[in-house]
């Protein structure tokens, strides 16, 4: 499904569940993200794509929480956006949510990992899947209901004594574990330990885990890598039905673009840590800047891909 613009804008626009605004990422004298600002639209599929080394991934582990960006400011909200003299206020007086985390807006920059994915409800996969592979597939999934489990447990000793409330929430947490292995169809192999799974239902398996946390956001570090043309069909229906039936907003990195145009609503595009293009799938599509830095030719050539865009849409007759 496109993005509808509505009056000539986007949801990214008018409704966004994430605004990154002027990240910078410096190691040492390396600049990975420079002055990167982007919005995530409330329920859109976006996809971050650009050549190796972009920054793609630096800007995942600083909207996780796994890196700590050098500047810049990155606003989550659960419900409506917030103003800028809100974010301004939050900001001044140093604290990661508006007014308490009751608000829904969370400053996820000043904000741990754990917090990012507990409290923010931020969840992401890796490039390099990280599965507990020495455990069951469905344990897997109890393990990321880990918190929800201990809260269940007042941190006590009810667990081990079964005391009602715990009980509930692990049938709860195994319901829940039971219902996204049908999801991601490995409910046959909920037994079986995580690490025997072929490569692609180990992807799936990862993001079946993500999910259990209930992320209002759902980042995916190149969902679609090792797989095969079916499985990749296959992902993107499920992405599709993670968006339609659940409302989770998904955020991906992917080099795979016959995933990234099948299913994306907005593409944002990085070459060298910076923003070269921003729009829907069909417009970054004709971009020459894209092609350009796809291609691996330098600023000068851009009018050339440009000119040759042009000349070959005259000749075959369609319009970009
Ligand atoms: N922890 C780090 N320390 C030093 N340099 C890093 C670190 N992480 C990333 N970089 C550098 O930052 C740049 C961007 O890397 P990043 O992994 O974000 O790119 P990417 O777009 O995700 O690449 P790929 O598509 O190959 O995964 C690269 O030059 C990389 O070497």
């Amino acid at each position: 499904m496109a993005t509808s613009p509505e009056n000539g804008t986007h949801r990214w626009d008018v409704d966004p569940i994430l605004s990154v605004e002027h990240l910078f990422m410096r190691f040492g004298g390396l600049i990975a993200v420079n002055d990167l600002s982007f919005k995530v639209g409330r329920g859109d599929i976006t996809a971050l794509i650009g050549p190796n080394g972009a920054g793609k991934t630096t800007v995942f582990n600083c909207i996780t929480g796994f890196y700590k960006p050098s500047e810049g400011r990155l606003v989550l909200a659960h419900g409506r956006a917030p103003t800028p003299d809100e974010v301004a206020e939050v900001t001044r007086v140093g604290e990661r949510a508006l007014a308490g985390p009751q608000s829904g807006v969370y400053l996820l920059e000043r904000m741990p990992d754990y917090a990012v994915s507990g409290q923010a409800k931020v969840a992401r996969t890796f490039q390099n899947i990280r599965l507990f592979t020495g455990m069951t597939v469905l344990e897997n999934l109890m393990v990321a209901q880990h918190n929800a489990l201990m809260a269940a447990s007042g941190f006590s000793i009810k667990g081990l004594l079964g005391l009602p409330g715990w009980a509930s929430a692990q049938r709860a947490a195994t319901e829940k574990a039971t219902y996204w292995l049908e999801k991601v169809n490995l409910i046959d192999r909920a037994d079986d330990p995580a690490g025997d799974l072929p490569y692609g239902a180990q992807r799936r398996l990862e993001i079946a885990r993500a999910m259990c946390s209930d992320p209002i956001l759902l980042c995916l570090d190149e969902p679609a890598a090792g797989l095969n043309p079916r499985e990749s069909l296959e992902l993107n229906t499920l992405l599709r039905a993670i968006r339609a039936e659940h409302g989770t907003s998904i955020l991906l990195i992917e080099h795979d673009m016959s995933v990234v145009m099948e299913i994306s609503d907005h593409v944002v595009v990085l070459d060298y840590g910076t923003k070269i293009s921003d729009g829907t799938p069909e417009a970054v599509k004709n971009d020459p800047r894209v092609i350009a830095a796809y291609l691996g030719v330098d600023e000068d050539a851009v009018e050339e891909v440009e000119a040759a865009i042009n000349a070959d849409t005259h000749a075959t007759g369609t319009s970009s």
